[in-house]
């Protein structure tokens, strides 16, 4: 589905194979570079989602700082791992813009979890297109505009879906309303139930 905002949303972009190598290429990074738990700034309230990055640059954010990007994991204070050359490749195919991502941020959503409606706000290359690869659980993400007041649709995004926010659909607000628990036997068992999103930004 393309749409005229530029959003598109390529529905089982990767096959069941292609899934399964990419889980490995993340779980094995993460072991590495464990998900750790965010908090928003100002409030230090904990974000239900956990995350970790690959690439020159990770997306973080607590308490006494904020959202930011930096070049080592907030906890270990190692550098993040590389980025699965299969993620280049997908930004490649899908993304339409020469410049090569420079983060990949790693989201988990276990049960429960669910991310508030936001602009992707904090990347000076604020043209560069938002590439976002779901793995596992199926999620209720919501679309919006804009504008706060602006409408918003929800879609459901399934296991080897790749969104892309390009054009104007790149400052739309948006968010994952919830997950839908038990929908994929992609993940090995003791990551379910949960979804993997790897969202895929040029920051500068
Ligand atoms: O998990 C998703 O599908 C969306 C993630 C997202 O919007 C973000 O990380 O900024
Ligand atoms: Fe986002």
């Amino acid at each position: 589905m393309q749409r005229d905002d530029g959003f598109t949303l390529h529905k089982t972009y990767l096959d069941r194979d292609a899934q399964t190598g990419l889980v490995d290429a993340v779980l094995s990074r993460v072991g590495r570079s464990p998900l750790y738990t965010p908090s928003m700034p100002r409030s230090g309230k904990p974000m239900s989602v956990r995350m970790t990055n690959f690439g020159p640059l990770g997306w973080v954010t607590d308490k006494a700082q904020g959202y930011r990007y930096q070049t080592t994991h907030p906890v270990t204070h190692e550098p993040w791992p590389d980025m699965p050359q299969v993620l280049i490749d997908i930004w490649q195919a899908v993304a339409g813009w020469e410049a090569l991502p420079q983060a990949c941020l790693v989201n988990w959503y276990g049960e429960g979890a669910r991310l508030g409606q936001h602009v992707d706000a904090d990347e000076a290359a604020r043209d560069a297109p938002v590439v976002s690869i779901s793995l596992g659980d199926s999620a209720k993400f919501r679309l919006g505009g804009p504008a706060l007041k602006d409408a918003s649709t929800s879609m459901r995004l399934d296991s080897g879906d790749v969104v892309v926010l390009a054009g104007a659909s790149r400052r739309f607000r948006h968010g994952v309303d919830r997950i839908l628990p038990g929908t994929s036997s992609l993940l090995p068992e003791d990551w379910r139930p949960g979804r993997l999103n790897l969202t895929l930004r040029r920051v500068n």
